[in-house]
């Protein structure tokens, strides 16, 4: 087993009766990193999730956590990992501290600052008194989050973090599990906002009808991915039949003042066109964003 490899799931299948909730599906977690879990609805990632977390039990496949495969008679690696699955669960009467003063009973082995530790971790005041249902979303999630971190775990998984959260929660989200890495905390999460993930994530693993399209670091994804090149000419209509002849060149689209093409790199296209005493105005490289890759991988998948 690689070294800095903190989670691995090898196979894994989940049938519940005829319904294949989970095809084949492999990850490779590496200490440290931001994980993210991306695929359409019903892609099996919450089944996934429940199996990476010991609550659903896989029909077939092995799951190993810091080289220690987990079984029915051997789960004590789990209490290495924290867990916040789509809405946190906590006490509405009670504030930030006094819900985490109650899990601290769980504990005893954990020092009384360790409460106001957790709360100051994830950007909450330990001297606020405000009852957690007053919370706006984004410190539930907190909350939510603090009482996952509370066991000290060295994996976080998140289901579905962001939902609910306005854009000042998300990125103040984004920021929280930014710090987490720093602090050396591996987290994986699963979402639908790409954009997000793009942000947040250092690897991915997108998912479709229970198994894994492609799992790899987002700057090898949208740095492979082909660009597309548009070029803005006074009169478009000269500079298209040059481009048609182009051997490798493809005409991606076309509108008033501007054609996209793909197939060279911009240097290319440009000194081809100057070559045929054509100069456009502007060259502009359009790179693809996770989310047209992710619509790109899950299209073919489903042809
Ligand atoms: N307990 C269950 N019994 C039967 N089928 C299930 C069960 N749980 C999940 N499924 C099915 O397994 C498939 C994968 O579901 P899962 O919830 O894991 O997908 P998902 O990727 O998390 O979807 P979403 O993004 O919508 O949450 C779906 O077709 C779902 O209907």
């Amino acid at each position: 087993m690689h070294q800095n490899l903190l989670l691995e799931a090898q196979h894994l299948q989940k049938y519940y009766g005829t319904v294949h909730s989970v095809e084949d599906v492999s990850l490779q977690v590496q200490q440290g990193e931001i994980f993210g879990f991306l695929g359409p609805n019903g892609a099996g990632k919450s089944t996934t999730i429940g199996m990476l977390l010991g609550l659903i039990y896989p029909t077939a496949g092995k799951i190993f956590l810091m080289g220690q495969e987990i079984t029915p008679l051997h789960t004590r690696p789990l209490r290495q990992v924290g867990a916040l699955v789509e809405f946190p669960a906590f006490m509405p009467d009670l504030s930030a501290r006094a819900n985490l003063k109650q899990l601290s009973i769980l504990y005893p082995h954990l020092p009384t600052a360790h409460v106001d530790r957790t709360l100051e971790m994830v950007g909450l005041n330990p001297a606020d008194k405000k009852k957690a249902r007053h919370f706006s979303t984004g410190m539930k999630q907190r909350l939510g989050v603090a009482i996952a971190l509370f066991n000290q775990p060295r994996l976080l998984i998140l289901d579905e973090p962001t939902n609910g959260l306005d854009p000042a929660g998300i990125y103040e989200l984004r920021a929280l599990l930014h710090s987490l890495k720093e602090q050396g905390i591996t987290i994986i999460l699963s979402s639908h906002l790409l954009h997000e993930v793009e942000l947040i994530c250092d690897r991915i693993a997108v998912m479709q009808h229970g198994r894994v399209l492609t799992q790899r670091s987002i700057k090898d994804l949208t740095s492979q991915a082909t660009e597309t090149i548009r070029l803005t000419f006074a009169q478009p209509e000269r500079a298209l039949p040059v481009l048609r002849q182009h051997g490798r060149l493809r005409i991606v689209q076309v509108a008033d003042q501007s054609i996209e093409v793909e197939g060279i790199t911009s240097e290319e296209a440009i000194i081809y066109l100057v070559q045929h005493q054509l100069v456009p105005h502007e060259v502009h490289i359009v790179r693809p964003d996770l989310e047209s890759i992710f619509l790109q991988l899950t299209e073919q998948a489903r042809s």
